[in-house]
């Protein structure tokens, strides 16, 4: 071990190291939780990467090997311990280095100058290959193209290829690229969560070769690619270049922050944190599954063949990289991202637009046509400068409708059908239960740091000693939430807000500007509740923290000290050292200035525990004012600047403090739409219709269920400006409750409406039912059975005579309407207990339909009395505490209005009954809170007066 004969210890040692026991251990292995010394942890690493190559298989003797290098932890690693391994057990290797310029500023021009430093330090000739050169575009020219969405998609397929011409270059037979075993589980998770078998299979295989054959039968590539670092972890490859003091470049992409692969990290590190071998697991899991799916021949993967166009392997005729660039060139950025039958299609237009007679096929494998690979590069390099095409767009032909709807054969609207794109919309709409109507979202908000003070000494000719003058640093900007009648939902809001810091303070007095306070827009009724953080606490402390501490980086005591007092003090240069040196005699000032600040420290602490042990609860209800405005996440205050610790004795104090942090908090919004009347119906039943016939607003109406998929509100103005605010809320079916239909989350925009309008379609019949896809397939027991009842009594009713399909004619009482509305009831009541003790009113909605309405509304206005005073008696003497809570206008009466929405008829009659309930609604709340309010003042007068006596008891009893 190479080890056992550094040290030998005299006394027992404390802590010693797992494998040589001799010295101390001076960390933990993330991958096999053994303590071990720095010697053991290099000879473990190493020996492990050697078994790896040497099990697999993966180089012979004489092969010339590029590593792929970008100047990253990994591959600087990677180069370090190939020519390690290399002379050490005499692989017989020619090791090169290769390196890929995607053109990114700020970002890889740094990291290549680390890649041409380890050319000299490892001693290995290095290519670099660029994009630019290769295609024609920097990724710094293809970001601002298309933006920052999709620009990995370019970056990994032109990476790839790249590396692989690279390489035809430099005449290898080999690269190894440094993906290691935490990289290998997210594209693991990755391909499992997107169900990706083929890449599934490539991305758990160490070694890979992407071979191809020619139109004769020959393989035209035979490059392999491999990754000794497969079961790495990525925590060891830090701590072996951090221990080998080995010169890396550590920034991540620029453009690459939000890329999905980041949340599979973020959840490894989790599953991590629970279990070490989470990461092994994973890596084993995607190997039993690939290998599964090679067992089984039903799994077809595709064939690969050669680009028509470039020569690159492919399993189109197109390679990625050419679809990409064509889009790139011609404009059309979006080709080649997303699915191939849109693919194809763009990629159609965009060759008609051009001229080409045949645009080429996308899914069928190519004829095989090879080139030879430096007149691939001069074709790509062709490529981008080939001119830009007109769109289809700009031709301006399209074949979609232009109304969106589908024609008949002859080429009329056809209205029973709905729309393709509406059905899609309603089935994702249906599948999602209406959540992708934001109303309810989770936000942390983090008041902005504050500024640092500033250290700084008046300078001038001749004035020998200058006066301190570091300005104080501004504080931090606050998050602060704004009610806005303009915003109907909680869609903009982010899931994090931060507020920017303070500017630090500067010499000559400047002190710094406050942060900007960061102010976000919430809608009118909206209830923000404070919640415990959601992260972690995890009991132990994060094993990369204890890995990273000073202990294990063997940082001294005194370099710990000043790492922990940096993040309080700023201190003029060199005046630790002076610190540690101060004379005999000589007062160390900065003491008593540390004290000061613990003790200012001790009391903001103090004041913010007391402010925060109540957890936040905000309601921006109808009473809240437009732009209203609430703090939610405080900014902290500025640092000091050195001349606040003049003092007499002390006149060049050489220290300033930091600003302070910002508030954090994490907080839920819930949107409950306030309106005064919310409309209730079955989908189809005519709200939006009512909503446009009697207010401002423009809701979507369409003869098919779920025109509406969110909540809208609508102004009714009256002649003497008095207005009243009607909400359309998306239709409520059976089952709304369970979550059935657009979900239960609607329900919640009935709960603030003061009252509600219950629209009914007065012209529905039995068995003429709304079909919906995804919703009439549910059918509860209990729903069943009901349909069945009314069949029953139905044909028991039956005279001989009359027509079998015709269940009103045989059933006198039955009444669809009557129906819907009992159905909206129980939805109502299943939700919330009382709601339909809410002062209501009916609107028996397409009245016009005189061959059915009239019959029917006679029929429902009797059941509906009945039922009304039915429902209410057993309500009034089941609870009655709530009827006195929530008293409605008249217990025992609903007015039903008919109406045509549609025709505007009896449209004045239902808004003039709909203010009346409204108004005496709003007079019977404002007289509650008068009572409220007496109520109050009444105790504090009281309880003032119970004061004046007991002070008067008291006075005269010390008086005598
Ligand atoms: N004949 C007649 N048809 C009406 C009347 N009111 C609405 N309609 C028709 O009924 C269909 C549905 O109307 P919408 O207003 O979209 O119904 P909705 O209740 O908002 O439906 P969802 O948004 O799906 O819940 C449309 O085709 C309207 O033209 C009316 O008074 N008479
Ligand atoms: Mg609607």
């Amino acid at each position: 071990m190479p080890g056992a004969t550094d040290a030998k210890p005299t006394k027992p040692l404390k802590n010693p190291c797992n494998l040589c026991q001799t010295v101390r251990a001076i960390l933990k292995r993330p991958k096999t939780g053994q303590q071990l010394c720095k010697e053991c942890f290099f000879h473990v690493f190493e020996t492990e990467i050697h078994n790896t190559i040497v099990d697999n298989k993966l180089f012979n003797r004489g092969d010339r090997v590029a590593i792929g290098a970008s100047g990253g932890k990994d591959s600087t690693v990677l180069a370090y311990v190939m020519k390690l391994l290399n002379d050490r057990y005499s692989y017989g290797l020619d090791l090169v280095l290769l390196s890929i310029d995607e053109g990114i500023t700020g970002y890889r021009d740094d990291s290549l100058e680390t890649v041409k430093r380890n050319r000299d330090q490892y001693q290995i000739p290095l290519l670099i290959v660029s994009y630019k050169d290769l295609y024609g575009w920097s990724m710094d020219d293809i970001v601002k193209e298309i933006g920052r969405k999709n620009n990995c998609t370019f970056c990994g397929v032109f990476r790839r290829q790249a590396l692989d011409r690279g390489a035809i270059m430099l005449n290898v037979d080999h690269i190894v690229t440094g993906h290691n075993a935490d990289d290998i589980a997210e594209t693991v998770l990755m391909n499992i969560l997107r169900g990706d078998l083929p890449r599934l299979q490539r991305c758990t295989s160490i070694i890979t070769n992407d071979t191809s054959e020619d139109s004769s039968g020959i393989e035209t590539s035979k490059i392999l690619r491999s990754k000794p670092f497969k079961y790495t972890y990525e925590k060891e490859i830090v701590m072996y270049a951090y221990f080998k003091k080995l010169d890396y470049f550590s920034t991540e992409c620029i453009y690459s922050p939000n890329a999905y692969r980041g949340h599979a990290r973020v959840f490894l590190k989790d599953l991590e944190a629970v279990r070490r071998t989470a990461i092994v697991d994973i890596i084993h899991s995607g190997e039993a599954l690939s290998a599964s799916v090679q067992a089984n021949e039903s799994t077809k993967l595709p064939t690969m063949s050669n680009c028509t166009r470039c020569g690159y392997i492919s399993s189109n005729e197109l390679c990625k990289a050419c679809l990409l660039l064509e889009g790139l060139n011609k404009g059309l950025p979006q080709l080649g991202i997303g699915h191939t039958t849109k693919i194809r299609r763009m990629h159609e237009a965009a060759n008609l637009a051009s001229g080409l007679s045949s645009p080429a096929s996308l899914s069928s494998p190519g004829s095989g046509v090879t080139e030879d690979n430096v007149k691939v590069v001069t074709h790509i390099k062709d490529l981008g400068q080939l001119a830009t095409m007109p769109t289809s767009h700009e031709h301006g032909e399209s074949n979609t409708p232009v109304d969106g709807w589908q024609r008949t054969a002859d080429g009329l609207p056809d209205y029973t059908a709905e729309p393709r794109g509406r059905a899609k919309g309603v089935e994702w709409k249906l599948r999602a239960k209406g959540r992708n109507f934001v109303d309810f979202c989770r936000i942390k908000v983090s008041g902005g740091q504050g500024g640092d003070g500033c250290v700084s000494f008046h300078r001038e000719k001749f004035v020998a000693f200058g006066q301190p003058n570091g300005g104080n640093g501004g504080r931090g900007g606050n998050v602060i939430f704004e009610a806005s009648s303009n915003e109907t939902s909680l869609q903009h809001i982010p899931h994090t807000a931060a507020a920017p810091r303070g500017v630090h303070g500067k010499g000559s007095l400047m002190h710094g500007h406050a942060g900007k306070d960061l102010i976000i827009k919430v809608p009118m009724g909206t209830i923000i509740r404070e919640v415990p953080s959601p992260e972690k606490e995890r009991s132990d402390e994060d094993e990369w923290d204890v890995l990273f501490s000073h202990k294990a980086l063997e940082l001294g005591e005194t370099e710990a000290k000043d790492k922990e007092m940096s993040k309080r003090w700023v201190l003029y240069p060199r005046l630790a050292n002076s610190l540690t040196a101060l004379p005999e005699g000589k007062v160390n000032y900065f003491e008593e200035a540390q004290a000061w600040v613990a003790e200012e420290d001790r009391i903001v602490e103090a004041r913010r525990a007391a402010m925060s042990k109540k957890p936040l609860l905000l309601d921006v209800n109808e009473h809240t004012e437009d732009t209203t405005q609430f703090m939610v996440g405080r900014g902290g205050g500025g640092g000091y600047g050195n001349p606040h610790f003049l003092t007499t004795q002390n006149r060049a104090p050489k220290y300033a403090t930091r600003g302070r942090e910002g508030q954090t908090r994490w907080l839920t919004l819930e949107l409950k739409t306030i309106a005064d009347a919310g409309l209730v119906g079955l989908p189809n039943a005519g709200k939006s219709t009512f909503l446009q016939a009697v207010s401002n607003a423009h809701p979507a109406i369409a003869p098919y269920p779920f025109t509406t998929l969110n909540p809208y509100i609508g102004t009714v103005d009256y002649s003497d400006s008095y207005q009243v605010k009607v909400a359309d809320i998306p239709g409520l079916i059976r089952g709304a409750h369970m979550n059935v239909g657009l979900g239960h989350s609607f329900l919640r925009h009935v709960e603030r409406s003061k009252v509600l309008v219950y629209v009914i379609d007065i012209a529905a019949e039995f068995g003429i039912k709304r079909k919906v896809k995804g919703v009439d397939d549910w059918t509860p027991e209990e729903d069943l059975e009901q349909q069945e009842e009314v069949k029953d009594a139905a044909s028991s009713a039956k005279p001989s005579s009359q027509d079998d399909e015709d269940p009103l004619a045989v059933n006198a009482e039955y009444s669809q309407p009557f129906e819907d509305w009992k159905t909206l009831l129980d939805e109502l009541e299943a939700y919330q207990p009382g709601l339909t003790r809410r002062p209501s009113m009916i609107i028996a909605n397409k009245a016009d339909v005189t061959e059915v309405a009239p019959k029917n509304l006679r029929l429902f206005q009797k059941l509906v009395h009945e039922e009304w005073a039915k429902r209410r008696v057993a309500s009034d003497t089941s609870s009655p505490s709530s009827s006195s809570t929530t008293p409605s206008t008249d217990s025992h009466d609903i007015k039903i209005v008919p109406v045509s929405a549609k025709y505007k008829k009896n449209i004045v009659k239902v808004t003039s009954i709909l203010r009346e309930i409204v108004e005496a609604e709003k007079a019977k709340e404002s007289a509650a809170a008068m009572r409220k309010l007496q109520r109050e003042r009444e105790e504090e007068e009281e309880a003032l007066a119970f004061k004046a006596t007991r002070r008067n008891i008291m006075n005269n009893s010390q008086n005598e």
